[in-house]
């Protein structure tokens, strides 16, 4: 109200002040005689002349007026100013057709334009009968966003409508920022679209609209130049100061060269585009941490001309959709955001679980490097070109959380996270999903649970503080969330539209054509049309130096925040960075240590090998990683069996075997292809513990006592602490060499490389149908324990 009044208010002087102006000059027109250039009358001319010259001269830095010309007094002339921006409207008699017309339009908006406060003046411009060439020279303007050009009949109701929002925002006090309706030239304007412009004649000033009308002999409230051989300048027929007008001929100014109008243009653009732009600085507030997260998240987001645009997770917009093409700034766009909420709310406040899948935006900035070991404190887990089944597994600890966050509630006797807060202070959760429908690929188990998860999410997140990004750059990408549940899709509100977003917003919203790197269309009613904003955002990339500081400041100050567990997709795993390896002591359990789990705590993949029957390992699949393995499981056993015996059988990879038995020191043994028979059924009969570590079993030429000597140990060996840890290329050959289906339980445990599902299942079961082999996976199979995780194995490096 306070606004709408002051807005009133200084209406209303500004209108008396230009009135009390017109009046002067007016009045001292009236005062010359009409006509005789006799000798006093000339003096008389030249001294009212050089007045108005000197009050023009004073009122000329005025941005409410526009100078259009000089007016002739006889042998005298004096500088026209006439009110417009903040005042009143401009209607030209002749239309752009008219190239004086054109060009005082063009100087006018120029000089409006540049008298602005950047952001606070927008043009609308119809140019129908030169089809925009009359105002061509102003490009850089449209260019720039500050101006929109149309030249047929949709362009101008386009415009029209645009201009009416205008005022009614203006009018509720929802805006105070002005626009100019430039018509320069219009399409034939029937009954209905001229009633329109009047009206925003009539209601336009108030409401923050100024029409720079040509081919327009009557506008109410205008000031009309009647353009003639001498051009006049008319009153606004209504206005309080009479309707006769300056009644002196006036000529136009020279009008400015296209050149110069281009220049002039491409500065105002320039300064325009600056102050428009948020600095990625301005993201961090001035004291770090110092934001409540109870009723939700916020961060800025970017800025456009009505200033800058917070954004929020919290009960009316829980989580966000973002898509947009490869290169638009996706990765940039997230950043800051991460970035601005990471320096608002403390980690205690914010837990950061960030998934990205290969194709997409990575991740690692928050991760601790070689190079920098410093990390963003709010990070719990980061997953950079992750597997699906990493992505799974930390959605799987999120639905957990819930779980336990309902529990701990119901124990308050609450039912909102809000209400917890008073309680106990559990952070907000930010789940981002980069590339999220990588999830859905294969269709499988793992997609379907994958849905539910999400599903699960999306629709009890706020109740519990949970929130999600997911993001896609593609429209299969935004369309498999729709495909797969549309439950999920109305429990995103709100859309952000990076250039070459296409699904995220209604398929009726057009808002996202045409955007341009640094711009984002943002909706918060799930993507309905006329419900955007299009601001810029920062370019975090290129402020690297800010982007560093504030990740130290943040590291600094991050009390006992530890380092969040990360998951390198493409990194290998080695036994020697496992935590476990040096915990272990001598026992007759010994467990084995194989690789590191694909799971949300990203341990150890491991097997016990105990007396019951089976505890022997296998590894299928002709992929060398089978050498790794072995040499892994053979070191983790000799620190817990020093005394046992180890027989290396070196049928395939001889140089790992033979670097096997060397690291198992002085009471390993290798045994020669021939004589592998005879030490399997030795090694049975003693009954001592010992270890056959068989590398390429299947290039075993075993004969039948052979066989027979590999069943007898591998269905009594483990009582007495004799275990088999062997690699077979090829499953069939494994099969064959445990007698088929009545071994299956003989080797319990297993490692399958690169055998695919469907070939497993006839030894292994339905389960590991999904199995789909890969470079550096594997999957760990217990019979006994009823489970198979994927895991990544360990692998010796290439300098080992
Ligand atoms: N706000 C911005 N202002 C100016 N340039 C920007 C802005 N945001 C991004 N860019 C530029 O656009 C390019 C692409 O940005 P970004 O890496 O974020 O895209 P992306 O969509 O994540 O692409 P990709 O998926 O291929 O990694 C970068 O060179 C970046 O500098």
């Amino acid at each position: 109200m306070a606004g709408l009044r002051a807005t009133f208010d200084n209406t209303v002087a500004r209108h008396l002040s230009a009135v009390g102006r017109l009046n002067a000059v007016r009045a001292a027109l009236d005062a010359a005689p009409p006509s005789g250039p006799d000798a006093a009358s000339v003096a008389a001319e030249t001294a009212l002349a050089q007045r108005l010259s000197a009050a023009a001269a004073a009122l000329r830095d005025d941005p409410g007026l526009v100078h259009i010309g000089q007016a002739r007094l006889h042998a005298s002339s004096f500088p026209v100013l006439v009110p417009f921006i903040g005042t009143g409207h401009l209607a030209f008699s002749h239309d752009s057709r008219e190239p004086r017309v054109a060009a005082l339009m063009r100087a006018i908006l120029l000089r409006a334009m540049a008298s602005a406060q950047p952001g606070q003046l927008e043009i609308e411009a119809v140019d129908a009968a030169t089809v925009g060439a009359s105002l061509a020279a102003l490009q850089p303007l449209a260019d720039a966003r500050l101006m929109r050009v149309t030249t047929d009949a949709a362009g101008l109701e386009r415009a029209l409508a645009a201009c009416e929002d205008h005022v009614k925002s203006v009018l509720r006090g929802e805006r105070s920022t002005k626009l100019v309706l430039a018509l320069a030239s219009t399409p034939e304007l029937n009954e209905d679209l001229r009633g329109r412009v009047d009206a925003l004649a009539r209601s336009g000033v108030a409401g923050g609209v100024h029409l720079l009308a040509g081919g327009f002999e009557q506008l109410p409230t205008a000031v009309t130049i009647q353009v003639a051989d001498d051009m006049r300048v008319g009153n606004p027929p209504d206005a309080p100061i009479g309707a006769a007008g300056l009644n002196a001929p006036v000529a136009f100014d020279r009008p400015l060269t296209d050149d110069y109008v281009r220049a002039e243009a491409t500065r105002v653009a320039d300064r325009a585009k600056a102050a428009a732009e948020l600095r990625f600085a301005d993201l961090a507030p001035d004291r770090l941490w110092s934001e409540d997260p109870s009723d939700g998240l916020s961060t800025l987001a970017g800025r456009d001309s009505q200033g800058v645009l917070r954004l929020s997770f919290d009960d009316e917009t829980p989580h966000w959709l973002v898509g947009g093409r490869t290169g638009g700034g996706k990765t940039v766009f997230l950043l800051d955001i991460l970035y601005g909420l990471a320096a608002r709310y403390s980690p205690e406040d914010l837990a950061l679980y960030l998934l990205d899948f290969k194709e997409g935006v990575s991740f690692t900035e928050f991760t601790p490097q070689s190079a920098d070991s410093t990390f963003i404190p709010h990070a719990r887990a980061v997953g950079v070109e992750s597997d699906r089944e990493y992505g799974v597994a930390i959605l799987r600890e999120l639905d957990a959380e819930m779980t336990r966050r309902s529990v701990v509630m119901k124990r308050h006797g609450v039912a909102r996270y809000s209400q917890l807060r008073g309680a106990e202070s559990l952070p907000r959760i930010l789940c981002v999903v980069d590339e999220f429908q990588v999830l859905f690929a294969g269709n499988d188990k793992l997609a379907r649970e994958a849905v539910g998860l999400l599903e699960n999410l999306a629709r009890k997140g706020r109740s519990y503080g949970v929130h999600m990004i997911l993001a896609s750059q593609t429209t299969s990408g935004i369309e498999a969330l729709y495909t797969k549940k549309d439950s999920i899709f109305g429990q995103f509100p709100l859309r952000v539209a990076l250039p070459g977003a296409t699904s995220v917003l209604d398929h009726l919203n057009p808002a996202a054509q045409g955007l341009r790197t640094g711009e984002v269309v943002i909706n918060a009613d799930g993507g309905i049309a006329g419900r955007d904003r299009k601001v810029r955002f920062p370019n975090a990339h290129a402020e690297s130096e800010l982007l560093y500081q504030l990740r130290h400041d943040m590291w600094s100050a991050r009390r006992d925040a530890q380092p969040p567990t990360v998951f390198y997709g493409y990194a290998a795993a080695h036994l020697d960075e496992d935590p476990r390896l040096a915990e272990l002591t001598e026992t007759p359990r010994p467990r084995v240590l194989l690789g590191r789990r694909v799971n949300a705590a990203l341990d150890t993949a491991e097997i016990t090998l105990d007396n019951t029957p089976g505890r022997h390992l296998s590894i299928l699949g002709a992929d060398p990683t089978g050498a790794h393995l072995l040499n892994a499981a053979a070191i983790s056993l000799a620190k817990q069996r020093p005394q046992a015996r180890y027989v290396v059988a070196a049928l395939a990879e001889p140089g790992l075997a033979q670097a096997t038995a060397t690291a198992l020191g002085e009471q390993a043994e290798l045994v020669a292809a021939d004589d592998l028979a005879t030490v399997m059924a030795e090694l049975t009969e003693a009954a001592q513990p010992a270890f056959l570590i068989g590398f390429g079993l299947d290039a075993a030429n075993l004969t039948m006592d052979g066989k027979k000597a590999l069943t007898t140990l591998l269905r009594t060996g483990p009582a007495s602490g004799v275990h088999l840890l062997g690699w077979w290329r090829g499953l069939r050959r494994f099969t064959d060499d445990i007698g088929g289906s009545a071994g299956r339980e003989d080797v319990s445990c297993s490692v399958v490389l690169n055998v695919p599902g469907n070939e497993l299942m006839g030894h292994f079961g339905q389960s590991v149908m999904d199995w789909n082999p890969r470079p550096g996976r594997g999957l760990l199979i217990d019979r006994h324990a009823n489970r198979h995780d994927l895991m990544v194995p360990y692998t010796l490096r290439e300098t080992e």
